[in-house]
């Protein structure tokens, strides 16, 4: 994998404005090439960014596919819920067809939610061993998770699978559902978004950092896709090589 792109804004709403021109410009790109675009996103703040931006701009959000790169396994009324919040600030506002987003299905047990999604996820791709997402929207905790997956946990290692279930995440709710490093790194771009100095560390850690144990964030490594960083002037503000 080529090295990571960094882009560094002023602001969080500089970096909004960037994230969701990349986000329409390869949605288009991808629309243009074979009319559909396949994108995961993530839950946290990256909503507010997606949210607030995404809507002014053109593209044909009816031939978008909305997937979850992780999920709280919580009811869809539960603040939690990542897929609520995009139904009602972006799915909504744009008058998207509702059966253009896959939320999981959370009236099941998480370990059965995982099942029924990884179905949903592979009835888009038929035929592949690994689906491969048009673009994943990610974001870090401050302690280098990303999706749900943390430092530590076995779900790191996981080979096969591509979406599975944590029932002890660490970060509340501790029952979500998360795509898995196999299928991240399927994927053709990979982009983080982060913002603010208490960012600042963890990020020249997973970008400048040559760790034996990486953070679950510096493991999101496209195999054959690109990486891209987000960041404002505060979160990125260790980074030697920007
Ligand atoms: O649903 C979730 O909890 C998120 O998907 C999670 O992985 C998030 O992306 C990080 O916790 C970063 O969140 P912030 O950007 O709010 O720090």
């Amino acid at each position: 994998m080529a090295a990571p792109r960094v882009v560094v804004a002023e602001s969080e709403k500089e970096v909004a404005e960037k994230l969701c021109a990349f986000v329409i410009e390869k949605a288009n790109i991808a629309l243009s090439e074979k009319g559909t675009f396949y994108v995961g996103v993530s839950g946290g703040s990256l909503p507010k960014f997606l949210c607030d931006g995404l809507p002014h701009l053109k593209t044909n959000w009816n031939k978008w596919k909305i997937f979850f790169c992780d999920e709280r396994h919580v009811p869809y009324n539960d603040p939690e819920c990542t897929y609520s919040i995009y139904k009602t600030n972006l799915v909504d506002k744009v008058s998207m067809l509702p059966d253009n987003i896959f939320p999981i299905d959370p009236n099941v047990s998480v370990e059965e939610a995982a099942m029924k999604y990884d179905d949903v996820i592979r009835k888009h791709f038929p035929g592949v061993d690994i689906p491969r997402f048009d673009l994943l929207l990610l974001g870090m905790g401050p302690d280098g998770h990303t999706c749900s997956l943390f430092p530590g946990h076995k779900l790191l290692q996981e080979t096969e699978k591509i979406i599975a279930p944590i029932s002890d995440s660490p970060k509340p709710p501790p029952a979500r559902v998360t795509m898995t490093l196999p299928l991240i790194n399927n994927c053709k771009f990979a982009v983080f978004t982060s913002c603010g100095a208490g960012k600042k560390e963890v990020i020249q850690q997973v970008l400048e950092g040559n760790e034996p144990d990486p953070l679950p964030a510096a493991r999101v490594r496209p195999t054959n896709g690109e990486l891209v960083w987000f960041l404002d002037k505060a979160a990125a503000q260790l980074l030697c090589k920007v």
